[in-house]
């Protein structure tokens, strides 16, 4: 298997708690891996030591083959990143959002032209390339967020909770993005709290106090949990309740 992402007891302590315990997994170039947890699970702790921004305490990890402790430089360059709290610049235009993100991804002048246009065509936002962020509904935001994202061709991206707050229609036209850029090769780690988002998943793991309780395809895990949805998996794991 191609590995986006390895992990070998990956672990990080603050004083004497521990927020992300021993967590091996892997996932391949191109699948779309999804996180869960539930909140304090230490799903963003583990985002930020496999992003390259936080020191584990012990264990192992790769990014696209990059190590996390030596070669974080490199892993910056074949990752994107995405979440609800950091993003776009509210008070800058669509076009001006784009060609800042690409210009701090290293993108030359003429590549970043040529990206904003092919982003403004593709999202259909060409008459309000030049408005403000602040004016655009928060769906398309999150359209323009991933597309930013995404922006330099990294090999994975991450998306921390990247479609809170909006309707269930918009959910899915973002999920339609996220297959698209799995069709082109891109990997995808998502953590989300909406088990629909769970079941669009190749392979699903969830976290429960640090800990790695379940990983395997939401098919699987309804079978081995006896439950139809993968809301009904979750409730089991991560709040110890049975729906049945
Ligand atoms: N810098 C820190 N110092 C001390 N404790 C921390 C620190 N960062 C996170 N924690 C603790 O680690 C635990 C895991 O936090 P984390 O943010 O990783 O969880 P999460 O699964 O991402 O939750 P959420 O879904 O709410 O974002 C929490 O109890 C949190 O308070």
């Amino acid at each position: 298997m191609d590995k986006a992402v390895s992990t070998d007891k990956l672990t990080k302590r603050f004083g004497d708690f521990v927020a992300t315990n021993e967590i091996t997994f892997d996932v391949a170039q191109g699948e779309i891996f999804g996180f869960l947890g539930a909140n304090g699970a230490g799903k963003t702790t583990a985002i930020r030591m496999l992003c390259g921004l936080l020191k584990p305490t012990s264990g192992s990890a790769t990014i696209a083959g990059f190590d996390v402790y030596r070669q974080t430089e490199q892993i910056k360059q074949v990752i994107g990143y995405m979440s609800q709290r950091f993003s776009l610049y509210e008070d800058l235009t669509v076009r001006e959002n784009i060609r800042f993100y690409g210009g701090i991804y290293g993108l030359p002048k003429t590549e970043l032209r040529r990206k904003a246009d092919e982003i403004i065509q593709t999202l259909e936002l060409g008459t309000v390339a030049d408005k403000l962020v602040a004016s655009l509904p928060l769906g398309w935001k999150q359209r323009l967020a991933f597309s930013v994202a995404l922006v330099h061709d990294p090999r994975i991206v991450f998306l921390d909770e990247p479609t809170g707050g909006v309707d269930p229609i918009t959910r899915r036209q973002f999920w339609d993005m996220i297959y698209e850029a799995a069709n082109r090769g891109t990997t995808i780690f998502v953590t989300t709290h909406y088990m629909d988002e769970a079941e669009y998943c190749n392979r699903v793991s969830i976290m429960v106090d640090g800990r790695i309780k379940a990983l395997d395809t939401p098919a699987a895990m309804k079978q081995a949990f006896g439950v139809d949805s993968m809301d009904g998996v979750f409730q089991i794991l991560a709040r110890g309740t049975s729906t049945k």
